[in-house]
């Protein structure tokens, strides 16, 4: 006999009474044992249950993964996103005054174009010291424009390259210079002190032109607008937060500790409009609500005026469709008062840079699944930081990716040579073939189909750019479905085993759509997760 057997046998000497004692005494110790093996069970079962929803949201850069946060937040956890509104006035304030900067910058390379046709059919009657492209705010040229500027426009117009400033134009043109200041003012407002390289330059995206050998047809100049990017959705809101400006109700009088002294306009204002100068002292203040509320009048004539939309419409500077437009609002936006609409978080542009984790429970408000605690991942969707997404990949419930399939006719900000539509393609195929991602769910939101739509109705033709669209009609329906079939195909095509897919044509700025579509999305991902946690 073994020596545990041995250790365990009843004694051979055992009375009747000794057995019946040590038999009742074995029985006690296996119920006490199958007591414990049940509560640890129990736990573990309920440590299960309890493990959160993990969700991560790719796709490339500007196709709308923290908008869809935003809407997840604003849908599940809306006491906190109403409060966070406030917030988001800094950066709704510095996307307008981005576009400002983009107007003023492509009026400068239109002037400049005038003035170099101007010297060049004048170039006898003026000795012109500096040839090539020159400022508008450098005096001389100025002088050249205003001057006997009824010859100069007349002149210039007979060039078809060239368009007619009137002096009004040049008047708001110079008037609105200082609010390149205010684009550093509000970028150091907003980025956090341990954010130190917050601020970089990056470009717009370009037009993709297929004709072009991929070159962008805007025009490629060096000092363009700069993009401010946050490393974490929670860091910059405590930064502001902590800041005085930032309260929900702004006061104007009362300077941010983040904020810089921006440089007088004075030299800037013109003596000819009196008018407006008491409102112009707001440029020696501090507080940006106060100086963009004082541009108002300007903001609003530049954007009005009709050579200002030729001169974009020529330039193909579409602002309409980029992130961040908020130049349709602009009286309600320059307002002191402005609180931001949950409409206008949804459409504000803030880069992510890295990997930014959002944990929630959802409200009692978010209906059955409240309590649930949720870990959604936004990540930064620049192709350098693609390597940075992998360590995500482990134990998550599901992927939304998303796809901005009206970004056919532009090149990446970061590749000028890549179209973003085949860089989508690109992204989704390795998505699909990655081993580790192999047994997630994946959804697929063919986003900002809204803009898709206005892209095709002003005759833009999807044919021109996606060759295997043929002689399909252009319109977004068409469209939209085409590209449907198109990604689901690869899906299937490379998965390394067959899984299920979700589809969604979406604009995740708009409320309404999205909210239906999250709603199923939540409901699908919960089922997932609460099977999984049975399983294991
Ligand atoms: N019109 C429209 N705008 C959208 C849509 N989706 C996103 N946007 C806007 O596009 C801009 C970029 O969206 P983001 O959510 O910041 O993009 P992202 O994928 O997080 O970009 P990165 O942080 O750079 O990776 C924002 O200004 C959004 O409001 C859409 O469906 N329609
Ligand atoms: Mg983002």
């Amino acid at each position: 006999m073994d020596p545990l057997t041995l250790a365990i046998a009843p004694p051979p000497d055992e009375s009747p009474e000794q057995k019946t004692r040590r038999e009742a005494e074995e029985q006690e110790a296996k119920r006490v044992s199958e007591a414990i093996d049940e509560a640890l069970k129990q736990e573990r079962l309920s440590d299960k249950k309890k493990r959160p929803v993990k969700l991560l949201l790719l796709g490339q850069s500007e196709s709308g993964k923290s908008t869809t946060l935003r809407q997840f937040q604003r849908l599940y956890t809306p006491t906190a996103f109403r409060q966070e509104r406030a917030l988001w006035r800094s950066v709704i304030q510095l996307n307008l005054t981005r576009s400002v900067r983009i107007i003023l910058d492509a009026l400068e390379a239109q002037l400049a174009q005038n003035t170099n046709y101007y010297v060049q059919s004048h170039s006898n009657a003026y000795s012109y010291n500096q040839p090539g492209p020159s400022s508008f705010h450098e005096s001389r040229t100025m002088n050249i424009m205003n001057d006997d500027n009824d010859n100069a426009n007349e002149s210039a117009s007979f060039h078809p390259a060239t368009i007619p400033f009137s002096d009004h134009l040049l008047l708001v043109m110079r008037r609105l210079l200082p609010l390149r200041h205010l684009e550093a003012l509000l970028m150091a407002k907003l980025a956090p002190p341990e954010e130190d390289e917050a601020t970089r330059l990056t470009f717009p995206p370009p037009v993709y032109d297929p004709h072009n050998g991929h070159r962008p047809s805007l025009n490629n100049r060096s000092s363009q607008p700069q993009e401010l990017f946050v490393r974490s959705n929670t860091a910059w809101k405590h930064h502001l937060s902590r800041t005085a400006s930032a309260s929900t109700h702004p006061n104007p009088h009362r300077p941010s500790s983040a904020e810089a002294t921006l440089p007088s306009a004075s030299t800037a204002n013109n003596n000819n409009n009196n008018q407006k100068a008491p409102e112009r002292d707001a440029f020696n203040s501090h507080d940006p609500t106060q100086i963009i509320h004082s541009c108002r009048e300007d903001i609003l004539d530049l954007w009005h005026e009709p050579a200002v939309r030729e001169v974009l419409r020529r330039r193909k500077v579409r602002l309409e469709e980029s992130p961040g437009f908020f130049l349709d609002d602009i009286e309600r936006v320059t307002s002191l008062k402005y609180l931001p609409s949950e409409d206008d978080v949804l459409r504000a542009r803030l880069k992510t840079v890295g990997v930014s984790e959002y944990r929630f429970e959802m409200e009692l408000s978010a209906g059955k699944e409240s309590g649930s605690e949720w870990r959604i991942y936004d990540v930064g969707g620049t192709r350098s930081q693609v390597p940075a997404w992998v360590p995500f990949f482990e134990n998550i419930d599901a992927i939304i990716f998303l796809a901005p399939i009206s970004a056919f006719d532009q090149t990446l900000v970061e590749d000028r040579t890549v179209n973003r539509l085949e860089d989508s393609v690109l992204m989704w195929k390795m998505i699909c073939q990655n081993k580790m991602l192999s047994k997630v769910d994946l959804v697929l939101f063919l986003n900002k189909c809204d803009i898709l739509g206005s892209k095709l109705s002003s005759g833009i033709r999807l044919a021109k750019y996606v060759r295997s669209y043929g002689e399909r009609s252009n319109d977004v329906d068409t469209a939209s479905k085409y590209f449907r079939t198109k990604f689901s195909a690869i899906q299937r095509e490379y998965s390394p085993i067959p899984r299920r897919f979700y589809g969604y044509l979406t604009s995740v700025t708009d409320i309404t759509t999205t909210s239906g579509i999250l709603a199923s999305v939540r409901d699908m991902i919960v089922r997932e997760h609460l099977k999984q946690s049975r399983l294991i």
